[in-house]
């Protein structure tokens, strides 16, 4: 069985020498331009479109992370880079659902404990007790209910908020309420006081994080977006931050990455940043999920994970 692998960023020699424990039969090799020789197998992210197109003999193609938009927009301006029939998958997990939920978990007790409060009132040195916050009027919606969403909102369930999820279609999750569609939209997110995103970024999700949506949530609500910065119109959410329908705003991905010296979300005092490091990918965890899906490939088996090229995720 022959691998081939290719990341722009990720420690090349753990993973040849990490995919080879796994498949001990498998000759596991970095792709340098030029090489088309045989391949079963291509573990990528970013992968230049010469890497794969024409290998009409691959098996399978994993991308190297949970989201394959940065793929998926390639293989529209290149339809052959993915020969007919290859099946894309990409990771399920594999340690990136407790990431979330540590991310998002402490950042909703941040707030909910009004830490963004005190944290302003000691900059003018003022000891001064706030209201508590009721857990009654805070309710959590996830927005994007799947592999890392259902997590998310299972955790902060289980911390006794109410939560509810929205998606393309009904989750059955246990004590967290279900939205699905585009016609129950408006109905999840009235009420809604903490929005965390995780939905993936295809066509329909561009965008919807602006003012339309930011106006139909709670008063004095909290937005988190963990996905993928297209989905955020950034300036309606400081147009919301400054007319205090939207009270703060973590944000961990954003339109332009690395997001730019000049933009006005730096210095914004009720924005919180972190450089899109919500949940990376881990490579021991990544690898037996590869190495599994693979062996059940093999076997003739129907492996999860495969992303839809209809749904664009
Ligand atoms: N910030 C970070 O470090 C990371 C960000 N991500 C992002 O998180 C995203 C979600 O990951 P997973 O949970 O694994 O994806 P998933 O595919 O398991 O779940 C996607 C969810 O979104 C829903 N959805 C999709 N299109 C919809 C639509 N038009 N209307 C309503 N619901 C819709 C689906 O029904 C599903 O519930 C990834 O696509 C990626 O962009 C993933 C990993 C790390
Ligand atoms: O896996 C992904 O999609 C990521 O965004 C990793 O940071």
């Amino acid at each position: 069985m022959e691998i081939i692998f290719h990341h722009p960023t990720f420690d090349t020699q753990t993973w040849l020498e990490g995919m080879q424990q796994q498949l001990p039969g498998a000759n596991v090799r970095q792709w340098h331009p030029g090489d088309n020789q045989p391949a079963d197998y291509a573990l990528v992210w970013h992968p230049p479109v010469e890497m794969l197109s024409g290998r009409q003999t691959l098996k399978g193609v994993f991308a190297l992370g949970a989201g394959v938009d940065s793929i998926l927009s390639k293989l529209q301006a290149h339809p052959d880079m993915l020969p007919n029939g290859v099946p894309l998958f990409r990771l399920e997990d594999t340690g990136m659902a407790l990431q979330m939920q540590e991310y998002a978990v402490s950042q909703v007790l941040h707030w909910f404990r009004r830490f963004d409060d005190y944290q302003a009132l000691k900059q003018q040195a003022k000891w001064q007790p706030l209201e508590d916050y009721r857990r009654e009027d805070f309710t959590i919606g996830v927005l994007g209910a799947g592999v890392l969403g259902g997590k998310v909102a299972e955790s902060l369930a289980a911390w006794g908020f109410p939560v509810r999820c929205w998606s393309r279609s009904k989750k059955d999750y246990p004590g967290i309420t279900s939205f699905a569609g585009d016609e129950q939209l408006s109905d999840f997110l009235s009420g809604t006081r903490v929005l965390i995103n995780l939905l993936p970024n295809t066509p329909q999700t561009v965008g919807i994080i602006n003012s339309r949506l930011l106006n139909q949530l709670a008063d004095e609500a909290f937005v988190m977006n963990l996905a993928r910065g297209v989905h955020l119109v950034e300036s309606d959410l400081l147009a919301a931050l400054e007319s205090g329908k939207v009270k703060g705003a973590m944000l961990d991905v954003f339109a332009q990455e690395p997001l730019p010296s000049n933009s006005p979300l730096w210095k914004h005092p009720r924005i919180a940043i972190t450089p899109h490091l919500a949940a990376v990918t881990r490579p021991q965890e990544a690898m037996e999920y590869i190495a599994k899906t693979i062996r059940q490939i093999e076997n003739g088996e129907n492996p999860g994970g495969q992303v839809s090229l209809h749904h664009g995720y």
